[in-house]
């Protein structure tokens, strides 16, 4: 069996003492290949959990194992973008990029990392320290995605990018990692961005998973459905809002759906915000998302 390219355990990360749970039981799988989108509102623990599969903090209780190693053993196989892309000011972006290359021997592809850099239009001969934001972001994922990795994690790359270069740039990684087989995990709050490019999904809220798994089956799980105000029995309502003498309801359906609701799949939009709104909503996790690990120590304990 092919190692997951995430599994995490029972993962559980505190700050401190006296801080609240960051993640708390987390257990899921991302499987290798995989475009996964991480989504979750402000403080649900996003950052935390790419931190962690980085190797760069430690598991308070369980723990994840990265590309079948544990994190701090696969960071050669490893690149993170974390939010705020720390850079040296003083170097050049050649510097920077010849940089990547003696930190990265025997990986370092600099056509990939230049091409991403010159399709900024960024002169190589500029300092660090002199780009704007969205154009810092250019030159980190230059030296990620120069490293070649295999896994590569990305905490809210675009959100200093404009429009365009976001488009661009999102083209430039995903024909990278189609062509490379990476697995990207990628953290934003813009859903379009993700929606068409992502075929994998980790909703987390409040420092736990709330859904997991491959987006199309995600979607297809659910049903938005408008009809009269009654009980949606037996279908699992996740949200159910009253609009004017209708419901509209996200359910899992048990079954046919009766033949006085109008039923659609939702949008990636609707299904997260649906799941944000009522945090009650039993968790959801596809075959390939459910922790292997958790699976087998289930077994040897029965
Ligand atoms: N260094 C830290 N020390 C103490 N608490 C922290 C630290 N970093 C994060 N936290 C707390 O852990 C929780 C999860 O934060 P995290 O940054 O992982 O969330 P996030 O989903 O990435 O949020 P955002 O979308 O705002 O970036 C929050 O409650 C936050 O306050």
């Amino acid at each position: 069996m092919t190692a997951a390219a995430i599994e995490a355990t029972g993962l559980g990360k505190r700050y401190g003492k006296r801080s609240g749970w960051a993640l708390r039981e987390c257990s899921f799988r991302v499987p290798a290949g995989r475009i996964c989108a991480l989504v979750g509102p402000n403080g649900a623990g996003k950052s935390t959990l790419l931190a962690q599969a980085a190797g760069l903090l430690p598991a308070t209780e369980g723990g994840v194992r990265v590309l079948g190693e544990h994190p701090a053993d696969a960071r050669e196989r490893i690149a993170y973008v974390a939010q705020d892309k720390p850079l040296y000011g003083q170097l050049t972006i050649r510097d920077t990029l010849r940089m990547g290359h003696e930190l990265n021997p025997g990986r370092w592809d600099s056509g990939a990392a230049e091409r991403i850099v010159t399709e900024g239009r960024l002169d190589l001969g500029v300092r660090v320290r002199k780009l704007s934001g969205g154009q810092r972001t250019r030159v980190a994922l230059a030296l990620a995605l120069g490293k070649r990795p295999e896994l590569l994690l990305l905490d809210e790359p675009m959100a200093d990018l404009d429009p365009l270069a976001r488009h661009q740039l999102m083209g430039t990684l995903m024909a990278e990692a189609a062509t490379h087989g990476t697995t990207v995990v990628i953290s934003s709050h813009i859903l379009t961005e993700l929606e068409g490019t992502c075929d994998y999904l980790l909703l987390l809220d409040d420092g736990r998973i709330r859904l997991g798994g491959e987006t199309e089956d995600l979607l297809t799980a659910h049903r938005l459905v408008t009809g009269p105000v009654r009980d949606l029995a037996p279908h699992t309502v996740v949200d159910a809002r009253t609009t004017g003498r209708g419901l509209t309801a996200l359910i899992r359906p048990d079954g046919p759906v009766g033949p006085d609701w109008q039923t659609v799949e939702p949008s990636l939009e609707e299904l997260l915000l649906a799941h944000l709104r009522s945090p009650g909503a039993p968790v959801l996790l596809t075959p390939s998302a459910e922790s292997r690990r958790v699976e087998r120590e289930a077994a040897v304990t029965a």
